[in-house]
């Protein structure tokens, strides 16, 4: 499978890591504005296709796309410490602008697969002005908070990461919902296993788990400026679903009508494959994570608008 990325900083470069460690793509094009620091990482990179696979890794043009089945978008501009994603959107809605146009006459078949924050606004904006068939252009949304939010009940219940089953919802930011409702360990209820191997889910629990995966980027930009091998694995992880053709049930955003908002992109459980996104799982959510999932749909709706 051939993969363009548009945007070869530290999260380009890492999705472009993760997918040669994983020997996911055949060919990958590293394009950016800053054309040395393209080379520069595709041939880092490609040092590490021996170890691995068998990727042809290059920087190059827009024409060079010819022939992707996705192209990851991960251009503009990343948080400073202290910023909100949402503050990124005039900046990264201009880049986009100008990338996009170049991007969809060179791979018209391809999957755009957006990453640039706010993602869900981004992922948006990039399905209008492509003007795809619907879920061809995907937001990766709250893939990385549901990996993180795993993660730490993994930690909290001493068992895999891969037998813990729980999203996160709603925008890739601050007004996510981690729907706690319907998390599982293996097929048993959370609090139900929680309990039976001794670590209940407590309220203490509960707010250190939330903050840990709701604040996670504000934590980790502090101490080193940026967080990259989390969403590198998880754009590897959406390529391996499309390429595989795998019907594989991810959180990533499109857009759609959720819960009485109109036409707004932001995370729920959605089937991707080679199509693309192709269903959404509606998640049973209780009354406050109902109301969660609504706020973040209208805080997302009301700034897409604005743009
Ligand atoms: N969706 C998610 O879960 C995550 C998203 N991000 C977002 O990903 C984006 C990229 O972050 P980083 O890689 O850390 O930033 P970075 O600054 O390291 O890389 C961005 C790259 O985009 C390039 N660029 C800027 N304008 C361009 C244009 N018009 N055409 C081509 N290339 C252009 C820059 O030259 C730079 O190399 C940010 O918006 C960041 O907030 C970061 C982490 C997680
Ligand atoms: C930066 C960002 O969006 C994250 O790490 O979640």
């Amino acid at each position: 499978m051939k993969i363009g990325i548009v945007g070869a900083g530290m999260v380009g470069s890492a999705a472009g890591f993760a997918l040669v460690m994983q020997g996911i793509a055949s060919e990958i094009v590293l394009i950016d504005l800053d054309e040395k620091r393209a080379r520069a990482e595709a041939e880092d990179i490609a040092h590490a296709v021996p170890f691995a696979s068998s990727a042809v890794v290059r920087a190059g043009g827009y024409d060079d796309l010819h022939g992707a089945w996705v192209v990851i978008l991960a251009c503009g501009v990343g948080q400073k410490p202290g910023e909100t994603r949402l503050q990124l959107l005039g900046r990264n809605a201009e880049v986009f602008r100008s990338v996009v146009g170049q991007v969809l006459p060179a791979a018209p078949e391809a999957i755009l697969l957006v990453a640039s924050n706010p993602v869900d606004i981004m992922g948006q904006i990039t399905a209008r002005i492509a003007g795809l068939a619907p879920g061809r252009v995907i937001g990766s949304g709250t893939i990385l908070d549901t990996a993180r939010f795993r993660w730490l009940l993994s930690r909290h219940l001493g068992i895999a990461p891969g037998s813990v089953h729980g999203y996160v919802l709603g925008e890739h930011g601050d007004s996510e919902v981690l729907a706690w409702s319907n998390a599982r360990a293996g097929s048993v209820p959370l609090a139900s296993f929680a309990a039976q191997v001794g670590a209940p889910i407590t309220e203490d629990v509960r707010a250190r788990i939330d903050k840990g995966v709701r604040r996670a980027a504000y934590t980790i930009i502090e101490g080193k400026g940026a967080t990259w091998y989390g969403i590198g694995a998880g754009l590897a992880r959406i390529c391996r679903a499309i390429g595989g053709d795998e019907q594989a049930v991810l959180s990533v955003s499109v857009p759609g009508d959720v819960l009485g908002v109109q036409d707004v992109a932001l995370s729920l459980p959605r089937v991707v494959g080679a199509a693309g996104v192709t269903a959404t799982l509606w998640p049973e959510l209780d009354e406050a994570e109902t109301e969660g999932l609504r706020a973040s749909a209208e805080l997302l709706k009301g700034l897409v608008e604005a743009v």
